[in-house]
């Protein structure tokens, strides 16, 4: 049985309905991240989990036992659940030992046990030499790892993190978002991590829970929900994406997923999807940049004019913006190294792979512009929740 069951968790606050229907499962020791922009829902979830908020409906099981239903839920106290926000919530007038003590003021531990517990759990979160320090002489990282010991000192059944580094500086964040990387491989406690940063999610989690206005879009590994999205929205928010329509012509081999021969305003492109599909059915591709070659013209496609209208160095990687000038498409493409075609440059496209979204394109968006050739010179933006 998974460690953490959230089953149909669905929240309004007054008028405004903050979660609907909301199940996943966590098992022991994994590490998911809830992903989503802002007011997606993330923190009112990760609130029901750790009992400072009470669900309108559903069910929520730690362990086998049930911690939320309906109406009811047992307080927070009582979970055993370990917190830590962005805002560190550190006492100031405490110092690093004392706070990380706190939490164990209460148990029933004695003395010996309860410092064998501070010092280990300070060793752990590499504070060891900082004890008698008080907050006000830490940096932001060694702050937040105050925050982390004091919610690892008691064991907890589960880790809940909203949002912990978003107050520290790039460098720091990078550098924290590893550790608790390693600090989860060695303690393998069970972990739900709330962020908006997708780079963040994709870095840390076994799985990631992508959320946008209250529902649940799609659950998965990161390279799964990069690289099988389900969903615009999804495509979108997990990184640059370029679209297309266009018509599935035939099968070329079956494996985990369905590979195709599709017709698009690129030419004949190879697509994989998850659903088996019928030649002749309208389908959309999404298609990342980096799967994308930027050609001379020369070694141009059936298909029309690409120009570049912007050049982005990043440093290993250039990102061009290029325009098909007969339709207006506007895409992505990412290639390694330095610039190589300026503004204003003619060139050609080559697709390296794509993927056919699932199910979300309502076939009347599609159809309603489409060309003699059977294909949509522009795909339509499929509105969020329609996984
Ligand atoms: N106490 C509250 N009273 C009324 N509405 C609330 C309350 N808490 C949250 N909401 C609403 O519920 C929705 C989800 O909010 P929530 O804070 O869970 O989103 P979030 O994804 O965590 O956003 P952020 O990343 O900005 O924290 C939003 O529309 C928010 O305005």
């Amino acid at each position: 049985m998974s460690k953490l069951i959230v089953d149909g968790i669905h929240k309004n606050f007054g008028s405004v309905t903050a979660l609907q229907k909301i199940s996943l499962e966590v098992a022991e020791g994994e590490f998911i991240c809830l992903l989503g922009p802002s007011g997606s829902g993330k923190t009112t979830l990760l609130r029901i989990i750790a009992g400072l908020e009470q669900a309108t409906s559903g069910k929520i099981i730690l362990d086998g036992k049930t911690i939320t239903r309906g109406g009811w839920h047992l307080p927070a106290e009582q979970r055993q659940v370990g917190l830590v926000f962005q805002n560190y919530a550190v006492w100031p007038h405490m110092t690093v030992e004392e706070n990380v003590a706190f939490p164990l003021a209460s148990l029933p531990l004695n003395r010996g046990e309860k410092e064998e517990k501070v010092r280990r759990t300070i060793r752990a979160v590499g504070l060891a030499g900082l004890e008698k320090r008080s907050p006000a002489q830490l940096s932001g990282g060694q702050l937040q790892r105050v925050a982390l010991a004091r919610a690892l000192v008691t064991n907890p059944r589960v880790m809940l993190f909203d949002e912990p580094l978003s107050n520290l500086d790039a460098r720091l964040r990078d550098e924290m978002r590893s550790q608790l990387r390693t600090w989860h491989q060695e303690l393998k406690l069970t972990t739900v991590y709330v962020t908006h940063d997708q780079a963040e999610a994709m870095a840390m989690a076994d799985r990631v829970a992508v959320m946008a206005e209250g529902r649940l879009q799609q659950i998965g590994g990161p390279t799964e929900i990069y690289r099988e999205p389900c969903n615009h929205f999804v495509a979108r928010f997990l990184g640059k994406a370029n679209f297309s329509a266009g018509m599935v012509l035939r099968s070329v081999g079956s494996g985990e997923n369905h590979s195709y021969l599709i017709k698009s305003l690129m030419g004949e492109i190879i697509a994989q999807s998850r659903e088996p599909l019928t030649p002749g059915t309208q389908v959309e591709v999404v298609i990342r940049p980096e799967d994308v070659e930027i050609l001379p013209p020369f070694a141009r496609q059936k298909g029309g004019n690409w120009r570049v209208t912007e050049v982005e160095f990043g440093g290993p990687m250039t990102t061009y913006r290029v325009n098909f000038e007969e339709s207006g498409v506007s895409w992505y493409v990412m290639a390694l190294g330095q610039p190589r075609y300026p503004v204003g440059s003619e060139v050609a496209l080559k697709v390296r792979d794509a993927w056919v979204l699932p199910t979300a394109v309502e076939q009347g968006q599609i159809m309603e512009d489409r060309r003699s050739s059977g294909i949509s010179p522009r795909p339509q933006p499929v509105a969020v929740g329609s996984a």
